[in-house]
């Protein structure tokens, strides 16, 4: 039986890691990041491990080159600021130079839209960067809400984007599902009341998805078809 037989009434995308294989463009903004305030640049393997709580996250563990920099450095050191403004610069120019789909994505999106369900995205990427990558991989049309890391006072892991999205259109959460690559989409669902949905193939911090134990898992996001 397919998935569709349950019909979400509202499907959340993560972006990251689970729409588009973003690491070589986000690898390349940090290391110009770093390289501008003479800092030793990182490997694209850690920076994969690096991503999925937001940019701030990010360069903090890069200026600390640890799993868990956010815990060893502070948002007010001026290190820290200088280095968010410069890879917020530098992404801005190089966001869609080698950022891709995953293969089925664009068909699955186009197909559940055909279903005419009604899809969101809720990404821990600043907002900014969203619509443009979103157009330029010409999967623009499919959302009727987009949430980036910085749109509301909390980011996932916190229910509060998935709670948002839910009002948004207007349903149950348990009637919703979150498709997310990160534990942070897993346990977002979990506390929001969605269908958690993992797919094996993004970052997830160099762990499994499996560990973070969503209701499902799909090698592709054909299968919610
Ligand atoms: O910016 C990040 O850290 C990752 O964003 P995501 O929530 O789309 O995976
Ligand atoms: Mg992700």
């Amino acid at each position: 039986m397919s998935l569709m037989a349950s019909r979400p009434q509202l499907i959340a995308f993560d972006l990251d890691g689970t729409l588009i294989d973003s690491v070589p463009d986000l690898a390349t903004a940090v290391n110009r990041a770093l390289t501008d305030l003479d800092a030793p640049t990182s490997t694209e393997d850690d920076i994969r491990r690096w991503i999925g709580n937001g940019a701030q996250v990010l360069v903090q563990r890069a200026w600390c080159q640890d799993d868990h920099g956010e815990q060893l450095s502070d948002l007010q050191d001026p290190n820290i600021s200088a280095l968010y403004e410069r890879f917020l610069y530098h992404y801005g120019a190089c966001k869609g130079d080698a950022t891709r789909c995953y293969p089925g994505v664009k068909t699955a999106l186009q197909q559940l839209h055909e279903h005419s369900i009604p899809m969101a995205i809720i990404t821990n990427k600043p907002e900014r960067f969203v619509g443009p990558i979103l157009k330029s991989l010409q999967l623009d049309d499919y959302f009727g809400l987009i949430l980036g890391g910085d749109t509301l006072a909390e980011r996932k892991p916190h229910p509060l984007p998935l709670l948002h999205a839910a009002q948004h259109f207007d349903v149950n959460p348990t009637h919703c599902w979150m498709v997310g690559d990160s534990r942070n989409d897993i346990l977002a669902a979990k506390a929001a009341g969605f269908f958690s949905i993992g797919v094996p193939y993004g970052y997830n911090h160099g762990e499994p998805i499996e560990a973070a134990r969503p209701d499902l898992v799909v090698d592709s996001l054909i299968s919610l078809v």
